[in-house]
C-alpha cells in the first residue's frame, strides 16, 4: 500500500514524477470504478494512493498539476448516455478515519464560523450508505429527471431507469414547485446474492458487491434490465429548490420523508464529537445485522445556515465530513465451522459466516487455521485473542489484507449465547473416517489415511493438474474431480494410461455431459503434450508436503536429473550420511521438508504410484544456465511494490536465468531490493538492515549491462 513516509525527503523531479504516476493511476480507477461499474483495485488501496497524492502536493504545491485528482469528483459521463447539468454541484465527502480526525473536524468548523468552543454544535450523523448517489428533480410534483453524479457538474441522464425502482416516487404530493431530492441508489444484500446466481446461471458477469451491482444495474443504457434488478433509493440531501425545505438537515430529512421518500432510520442529532462518535459505535455495531452496506458514518452540520456559512471546498463541503470503517474488518456471525480435508490430510477448519462485505468483498467464508486457534491458543499453548475460544454462533470479527484469505481475527463474548457450546475438532476424518492424528510439534491435525482417504486423493489429482504443475488443458479441478468420482482416474499415472485404456471408449467420454468428440481428442492430445515435463515441474507436481514451487526448482537445479534425484532419495532415505547432508544443505530445503521428502519416496504406496507415474512421462533434465559474467549471480534478491516494465513472474524467471535466488522476504541474507512504487515494510526492513536498495529501472539497467 501507498505511504507517505519518504515524501519529506524526495527532490522536486521525483515528485514530479510521482505525482504524474499517481494521477495516472488514480484517473484509470476512477474510470474503472465509476464508468465500469468494476474495480481494478481495493478501496483501501485507492484511498492510500490519493492519501499519498495530497500529501505530495502539500509538501510541493507549486507541482500540483492542472489534472490533480485532489480537484476531482467520480468520472465523466459513460459513453451511450445523455449528459445533465446539475444546477447544483453533486460533491464528494473529505473523510475522517479516527476519532481525532472528529475532534479536528469540529474544530475547524468553529474556527471557521468563529464560534465559541465552549458550546456544543449540533450535527447529524447518519449511515454512509455504500451505492451511487443520484439526483431526482420534480416540477410541479413530477419527476422529470434523474441524474447520476458523474464529474460533479455532468451527470447521465437515467430518468427511465429511475422511474422503475419503487422507492422513488413518480409523484410527489406538496411538493416545492422545483425539488431536487438527492440520495443513494443501493442493492439489498438478499437481492445481491439472488442477483449475482441469476447471472452465473445465465453465464453472465457476477458482481464484486452490492455497490457495483447497484450502479452497474442503474447506469444501464436499456431500462428493461434495470427494471429486473431490485434496487432501493434512501434520500438524505436536495440540489435546487424552489423555497428551504427546512431550516436543519434533520428537519429537513423529515421533510424528505413526509414527502414520500425512503431515509435511513439510523440518522441522530448529536451535541458535538462525543456524541457523534457514540453514535458512529453504535452504527458500526449494527452494521453486520443491516441490509445493505455502509462504509462509514457522515457528520452534518445540522444548522442550514450555518451550512451555508462553511460552504465547499473544490470537490468537499466544509460542513460535512465521511467517518470511515476501518476497510479491512467487519463483524458478523459465524454460522458454522466446517472441516476440509487437503491433499496431505491436513484438516483445515473453515469459518461459514453471515455475508458481510469486507473492504469491497463479500466474504462468506474465511480461514480459522487450525484446532488451536479456535480453542484461543497459540502453537506454542499461548492464549491468542486474551485465550477466547470460538463457537458456532458467535459473533466474529473477520480480517482480510490484500488478496489473503479472510480471517476471522476475534471474537465478541458480549454476544455470545448462553448455550453455546465449544467446538470439538474431529479426531477421524470426515471424509474416509480414518485416525485423525496430531504429530507434536505440529499444529495441524491429519488424516492417515493416505492414498485411501478420497479426499487426499482428489486434492492431490487437482494440484497435479495445476498451472504451476503439470497444467493439462482441458483438464482442470472440476474435470479431475469427475474422473475420480466415476473411477477413471485414481491416481496422476491414469491421467496418462486415459487414452489408452479409453481409447476405444472415447464413446464413453463423447456421451459425458460437457464433452464432445472434439474435446475428448483434444484433451488425450493436450495430455501427451505434457509426457515430457521438466523436473522441477515434476517434482512440484507431486504434492509432497512443504515441497513448493520455489523449493522444486532448487531441488531440480541441484540434482539435474530424475534419475540423480531418485537414487539421492534412496540413499538419503535412513536420514543420515553424506546423501542426507547433501539434501539439506541445498538453498531453501530444510530439515522438514527433507524428511517428507524422504518419507514420500521410502512408503512403498507412495513410491509405486509416484514410479508408475515416471514410467509414462520423459524428464527433462535441468540445463544449467550459464551465468558466467551475470552480475547478479549468487545473488539473493527481493521484489517488492508494483512493478511496472514487467510482472512478477517474469521478473523472476529473468532473474533466476541470471542465477540470482529470488526470495520473498528481506533478511540480511538479502543482497538487493528491488522496490516499485508502492513499497512497504519490505523497502522499510531493507532500509534498517542496510540492504541496497534499487528502483525497477536501475535493476533493468543493472541487468541488461553488457
Ligand atoms: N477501488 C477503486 O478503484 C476506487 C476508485 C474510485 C473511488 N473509490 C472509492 O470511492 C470512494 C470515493 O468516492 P467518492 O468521491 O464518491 O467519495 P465517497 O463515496 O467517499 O463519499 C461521497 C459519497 O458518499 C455518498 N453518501 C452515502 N451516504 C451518504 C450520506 N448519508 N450523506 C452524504 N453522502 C452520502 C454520496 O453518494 C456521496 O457522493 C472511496 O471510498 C474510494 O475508496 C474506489
Ligand atoms: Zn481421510
Amino acid at each position: 500500500m501507498a505511504s507517505i513516509s519518504d515524501i519529506d525527503g524526495l527532490d522536486e523531479a521525483t515528485a514530479r514524477a510521482e505525482l504524474a504516476r499517481l494521477a495516472k493511476i488514480l484517473q484509470q480507477a476512477n474510470a474503472a470504478y465509476h464508468t465500469k461499474d468494476d474495480p481494478e483495485i481495493s478501496d483501501a488501496e485507492y484511498d492510500s494512493l490519493k492519501r499519498r497524492n495530497a500529501a505530495l502536493e502539500a509538501r510541493f504545491p507549486h507541482l500540483k498539476r492542472a489534472d490533480s485528482p485532489s480537484d476531482q469528483v467520480g468520472a465523466p459521463v459513460a459513453e451511450g448516455f445523455s449528459k445533465v447539468s446539475h444546477a447544483v454541484a453533486m460533491l464528494s465527502l473529505s473523510n475522517a478515519f479516527d476519532e481525532a480526525d472528529i475532534t479536528d473536524f469540529d474544530g475547524r468548523v468553529r474556527k471557521y464560523l468563529g464560534l465559541a468552543q465552549d458550546r456544543a454544535l449540533a450535527y447529524t450523523a447518519e449511515p454512509k450508505i455504500d451505492g451511487l448517489s443520484l439526483s431526482l428533480r420534480y416540477e410541479g410534483g413530477a419527476l422529470v429527471q434523474a441524474a447520476t453524479r458523474g464529474d460533479g457538474a455532468v451527470g447521465e441522464n437515467v430518468t427511465a431507469n429511475a422511474r422503475t425502482i419503487t422507492d422513488i416516487p413518480g409523484q410527489i404530493d406538496e411538493a416545492p414547485d422545483i425539488l431536487e431530492v438527492r440520495g443513494e441508489v443501493y442493492m439489498s444484500h438478499p437481492d445481491f446474492e439472488a442477483l449475482n446466481t441469476r447471472q452465473s446461471q445465465n453465464g453472465a458477469k457476477t458482481f464484486a458487491n452490492p455497490r457495483n451491482a447497484a450502479a452497474g444495474s442503474l447506469r444501464q443504457l436499456d431500462s428493461s434490465i434495470t427494471r429486473s434488478r431490485p434496487l432501493r433509493f434512501f434520500a438524505y440531501a436536495w440540489g435546487e429548490l424552489s423555497e428551504p425545505l427546512a431550516d436543519t438537515q434533520m428537519a429537513a430529512i423529515d421533510r424528505l420523508r413526509a414527502l414520500g421518500f425512503a431515509t435511513n432510520p439510523l440518522t441522530k442529532l448529536c451535541n458535538g464529537p462525543g456524541e457523534m462518535v457514540d453514535h458512529y459505535r453504535l452504527i458500526e455495531e449494527q452494521r453486520a445485522t443491516l441490509e445493505y452496506d455502509i462504509d462509514g458514518v457522515v457528520y452534518k452540520v445540522n444548522a442550514l445556515d450555518l451550512q451555508d456559512r462553511l460552504g465547499f471546498r473544490s470537490t468537499t463541503p466544509r460542513w460535512a465530513i465521511a467517518h470511515k470503517f476501518p476497510a479491512e474488518l467487519a463483524w458478523t456471525r459465524l454460522e458454522a465451522i466446517d472441516i476440509q480435508v487437503g491433499r496431505t490430510g491436513a484438516l483445515s477448519p473453515v469459518a461459514r459466516l453471515s455475508p458481510v462485505t469486507v473492504g469491497g468483498v463479500v466474504v462468506s467464508n474465511a480461514t480459522l487455521h487450525n484446532e488451536d486457534y479456535i480453542a484461543g491458543r497459540d502453537s506454542k499453548g499461548q492464549p491468542i485473542r486474551d485465550g477466547k475460544d470460538i463457537r458456532v454462533g458467535d459473533w466474529v470479527q473477520v480480517y482480510r489484507a490484500g488478496d489473503v484469505i479472510p480471517k476471522v481475527a476475534d471474537v465478541d463474548l458480549s454476544k455470545r449465547s448462553s448455550d453455546a457450546q465449544p467446538f470439538v475438532f474431529p479426531d477421524h476424518c470426515p471424509e474416509c473416517d480414518s485416525d485423525a492424528i496430531r504429530e507434536p510439534g505440529d499444529a495441524v491435525r491429519r488424516c492417515i489415511g493416505g492414498l485411501i482417504c478420497p479426499a487426499q486423493a482428489v486434492e492431490k489429482l487437482k494440484h497435479f493438474v495445476s498451472r504451476a504443475a503439470f497444467d493439462i488443458e482441458g483438464l482442470g479441478a472440476k474435470q479431475v474431480e469427475q474422473f475420480y468420482t466415476d473411477g477413471w482416474i485414481r491416481e496422476p499415472a491414469d491421467i496418462f494410461s486415459l487414452s489408452a485404456r479409453f481409447g476405444s471408449g472415447l464413446q464413453q467420454l463423447r456421451n459425458k455431459e460437457g464433452w464432445g468428440e472434439k474435446s475428448a481428442s483434444n484433451l488425450f492430445d493436450a495430455i501427451d503434450e505434457k509426457r515430457s515435463i521438466s523436473l522441477s515441474r515434476l517434482l512440484f507436481s507431486l504434492g509432497i508436503r512443504h515441497v513448493g514451487e520455489a523449493a522444486s526448482n532448487m531441488i531440480a537445479m541441484h540434482y539435474g536429473s530424475w534419475e540423480r534425484f531418485d537414487e539421492a532419495m534412496q540413499s538419503a532415505s535412513d536420514q543420515a550420511g553424506p546423501a542426507w547432508d547433501d539434501l539439506i544443505g541445498i538453498d531453501g530445503v530444510g530439515e522438514s521438508m527433507a524428511t517428507s521428502l524422504t518419507q514420500a519416496f521410502a512408503q512403498p504406496a507412495e513410491r509405486a504410484s509416484i514410479e508408475r507415474l515416471v514410467a509414462e512421462l520423459s524428464i527433462q533434465s535441468v540445463a544449467r544456465p550459464d551465468t558466467t559474467g551475470s552480475p547478479v549471480a549468487g545473488k539473493t534478491v527481493v521484489f517488492t511494490g508494483t512493478l511496472e516494465k514487467m510482472t512478477r513472474a517474469e521478473a523472476k524467471a529473468r532473474a533466476e536465468r541470471l542465477g540470482a535466488k529470488v526470495s520473498g522476504s528481506v533478511s540480511a541474507k538479502t543482497d538487493l531490493v528491488i522496490a516499485g512504487p508502492g513499497a512497504g515494510s519490505k523497502a522499510k526492513k531493507a532500509a534498517d538492515l542496510g540492504v541496497e536498495l534499487i528502483d525497477e529501472d536501475a535493476w533493468l539497467a543493472l541487468i541488461e549491462s553488457p
